[in-house]
Parts: structure tokens; sequence; C-alpha cells
């Protein structure tokens, strides 16, 4: 079931409203409960589609999964079922989704033996997965890939712990491999590993279960492998995209929006980001609070030449947030570049917004620029379809502006990452219908 939302736009949004768990931590965080076979209890879990099919293929790989009250649950991997994992089932399962590639690291560490289906996800371009076997062969690990099946396989009698220089600062492939390494023989040490926040959370989770991994926040990780590891408990951080979504959503509805419990000493530059759209934003204690604004101004570099905004790995700004500054550019007042460095096809959902009145030229497949329409002639609501989760809320978000009625259908891609987004909007005064 896909379904769609109708949105009656042009309303003025008022009032609080709190991020979900983030989705990238929670793929990490589930997957590593396969390295113990004692409890480990997670709490702050989004309840939104990739995360509930992760929990479902946990517990029909055999980790009983107890539900203790909303977004908090127990899983204990004390016996686990090949059989499944094996099957045709598994094989349709694990590809619903990205975050399941990061079972193959704990599977290998604990189990010596992997395998996965060719994971799911947005189809924003190509999104390889060299760098995660790479590590993992240079742990000791065979490698073998079923072309007919777009079946992988790994197997190892025992990982041994070396240096590892990586190709791409990968983020889930870096988590595959501190899991794996958690668990190796002597020392891992991993050079241009990705440092997101859900890694550092996943690496502070893995040390209170006993493992030895210092360097955390930075691109050199060293990891003393143990013997064996324990429960623990582990709070997911708000999801930073949603917090971006939700200062974007502000900008563009000229709302008064508090966002709260944003945990903004793990926002890195988003917050810089958006302010150099002209964007007002305060911190107040730990929430975001966006006044209601007529207009926003994007600045220029200091040579006078147009702002780019653009992705790197962390510590620079994360690609899932470009759609949302894309959007929010088509009404500020001057003009922007994008640069999608990573992704090749996660700007063409351009062609929308230019249907709805937004003024921008895609350049080639990274690059757009916006010339904004500084809130003088609003984007008129039309028909569309969501094309990857993030794309999908940034057409929300368009929608929520425009002019008239918008229908977004194939909402399933804004449900696999967002939890109750319509209720939540609803409760700031959205006009949304899900039908
Ligand atoms: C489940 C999950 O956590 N998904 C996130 C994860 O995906 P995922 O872990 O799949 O993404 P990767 O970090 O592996 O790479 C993303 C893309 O960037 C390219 N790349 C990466 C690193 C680099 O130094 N240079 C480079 O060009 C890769 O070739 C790839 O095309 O990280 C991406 C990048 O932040 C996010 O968009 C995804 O939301
Ligand atoms: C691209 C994303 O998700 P996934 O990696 O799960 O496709 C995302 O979260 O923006």
């Amino acid at each position: 079931m896909n379904g769609t939302f109708q949105i009656r736009g042009g309303k003025r949004l008022h009032g609080e409203i709190t991020p979900q768990g983030a989705k990238n931590e929670a793929l990490q965080i589930l997957c590593a409960v396969l390295l113990t076979d004692e409890e480990v209890r997670i709490k702050n879990i989004p309840d939104i589609h990739d995360v509930n099919r992760l929990i479902e293929i946990l517990g029909d790989f055999g980790v009983k999964v107890t539900k203790n009250a909303h977004g908090d649950f127990t899983f204990k991997a004390d016996k686990v079922n090949f059989d499944y994992i094996k099957s045709n089932e598994f094989k349709k399962d694990g590809a619903k989704l990205r975050g399941s590639i990061m079972l193959m690291g704990p599977m290998l560490a604990r189990y010596g033996e992997a395998y996965m289906p060719t994971p799911g996800g947005d189809k924003i371009g190509r999104r390889r997965l060299d760098t995660h076997f790479q590590g993992l062969v240079e742990l000791g690990a065979e490698f073998h890939y079923d072309e007919e099946e777009y079946f992988y396989s790994l197997k190892a009698k025992e990982l041994n712990g070396k240096f590892i220089l990586l190709e791409e600062a990968s983020v889930t492939g870096t988590a595959n491999i501190v899991m794996a390494a958690a668990l190796a023989k002597g020392k891992t040490r991993i050079y241009n590993a990705a440092c997101e926040p859900y890694l550092q959370q996943l690496c502070k989770m893995l040390n209170r279960m006993g493992a030895n991994i210092s360097g955390i926040g930075s691109n050199l990780l060293t990891i003393e492998g143990v013997t064996h590891l324990g429960g623990t408990e582990h709070t997911m951080l708000p999801d930073m995209v949603e917090i971006g979504s939700w200062i974007g959503l502000a900008a563009m509805t000229k709302s008064e929006i508090t966002i709260k419990n944003v945990n903004w000493s793990q926002l890195g530059v988003i917050p810089n980001t958006f302010r150099k759209l002209g964007i007002q934003l305060e911190q107040s204690g730990d929430d975001i609070y966006i006044p209601s604004q007529e207009n926003y101004k994007i600045q220029k570099f200091i040579d006078g030449s147009i702002l780019t905004v653009s992705d790197a790995p962390w510590p620079g700004f994360t690609p899932d947030l470009l759609s949302i500054i894309l959007v929010v550019a088509t009404q500020a007042k001057g003009s922007l570049l994008v640069h999608q460095k990573m992704f090749e096809s996660r700007l063409f959902f351009v062609d929308k917004l230019i249907d709805m009145g937004a003024q921008i030229i895609l350049c080639d497949p990274h690059r757009a620029t916006v010339i904004g329409l500084n809130q003088e002639s609003p984007l008129r609501g039309t028909t569309m379809v969501s094309p990857d989760i993030r794309a999908g809320n940034a057409l929300l978000i368009a929608a929520l502006s425009a002019e008239g009625k918008s229908i977004i259908h194939n909402i399933e891609q804004i449900d696999r990452g967002y939890e109750n987004i319509d209720g939540r909007l609803k409760a700031i005064g959205a006009d949304i219908e899900r039908i």
C-alpha cells in the first residue's frame, strides 16, 4: 500500500515539534544487537517502515524482541536461525531497505558467516558496497557474490585486526567494519573512516558493551578486539535530518516553530547552513526557535559570488538535507547553487518544483541553480509522486507552502523515514490528509 497525501497549502503553522529518534542511527544500532547473547535495550527508536522492517528481520532471524513501550525495545540474540538468512524470504526482506547491509559485519564476527541480498533503499544513483567488502575481506573474510541471485556471502574462520585504509568514507561501510573488528583478534585501525553522529553513537554503544574503540568522532578509529561483548542500554539521538527539515518548513511557510530537544552539539554545520540562506534561528536551551519571517535573503560568498551548498562526509553538510535546502531556496531572496556531489540521481525531483512555479535550472545531474522568488509569488499546488525519502519530504514542504491543493502519491517513500508525519504536522496547524 503506497498511499497518498492531500495537502492544502499556504497556511502558517505554529507550535512545537519534537524530532523522532534518528533513522540512520537506529539502523546501525539495531544491527549491533547481533554482537552479543545478552539483552540490549534500545530507546527512542523511530516507528518508521525501514526500522520496523529491520526489527522484523531480527525477529525472523531468531532474536528475541520485546516491546517495552513506544520506541523502547529489548533484544536478545542468544539463538539465531541461519535457515532464515539463507531463505528466499530473507532475499526479499533484506532487499527492502538499505540498513540491512549492516547485519553482515556482526553476523560474520559472531557466527563466521554472513549472507545478504543486494539491499534496497533510495534509488538515488549508484550505491556501491565495495568499501564494506574491502574492509571485511581485509579482516580475513572470504567473499562471494552470486550475480544471478544478487546475493552476497562472507565466510571467516577468524577475523584478524589490521590497518585498513578505506577508499571512501562510507557511513554504513564503516559501521559494518567497526562491528566486525570489535570481535576480531588484535588491533584494527580504520583510516578514512566515516564519523557521522550515527557512527559516534554506535562506537559509544559498543564500548559500553565491552568493546575498546578509540578515535571516536575522527577519521582514524582504533579498535582493540575483544572476545565477548555484553548487554547494554542505548538511546537514539534526535534525527538531524528531521530537524533540518522542520527548519526549512518553518522558513517556507513563514511559521513560528520551536523544535524541541535537538541535541544542538551534534548538529554540526546544519544550523549555520540554514542561516546562510537568511533563515533566523535561535538556540534556546536545547531547542531551536524559528521566528515567523516574511522573507529571508541568501548570503553571498565574501567575494560577492553566488553561494554554493554542497554535501560532504561528516563534519561536512549531510547529503540527506540538500533537497530541503533546495526547496527552501526557491522562496528566498537571491540565488543558490546546490551541488549534490555524492549521488547522481537525487536532484531530478526539481522538475516538480519547476511545475509548481519555482525558478530552477538543473545544470547537470549533480548541480541545480535556484533563483529565489522572495515569497512574492507562491508555488502552485500540483499532483506529484514522491521519488525518494528526502525529495518526498522536500515536495511535502513545497506543497505546505504552495497556494491551493497538492496531491503526493507514493508516500510510502516518506513513511519509511518520518514517524506519523501527517499527525505531527496537523498538530502545528497543517492541512494534510492521508487519502
Ligand atoms: C542507511 C544510511 O545510513 N544511509 C545513509 C548512508 O548511506 P550509505 O552508507 O549507503 O552511503 P555511503 O556513505 O556509503 O556513500 C554515499 C555516496 O557517497 C559517495 N561517497 C561517499 C564517501 C566519500 O568519501 N565520497 C563519496 O563520493 C559514495 O560513493 C556513495 O555514492 O550515508 C549516506 C551519505 O551520508 C546517506 O545519504 C544515507 O542516508
Ligand atoms: C538515502 C537515505 O536512506 P537509505 O540509505 O536508507 O536509502 C536517507 O536516509 O536519506
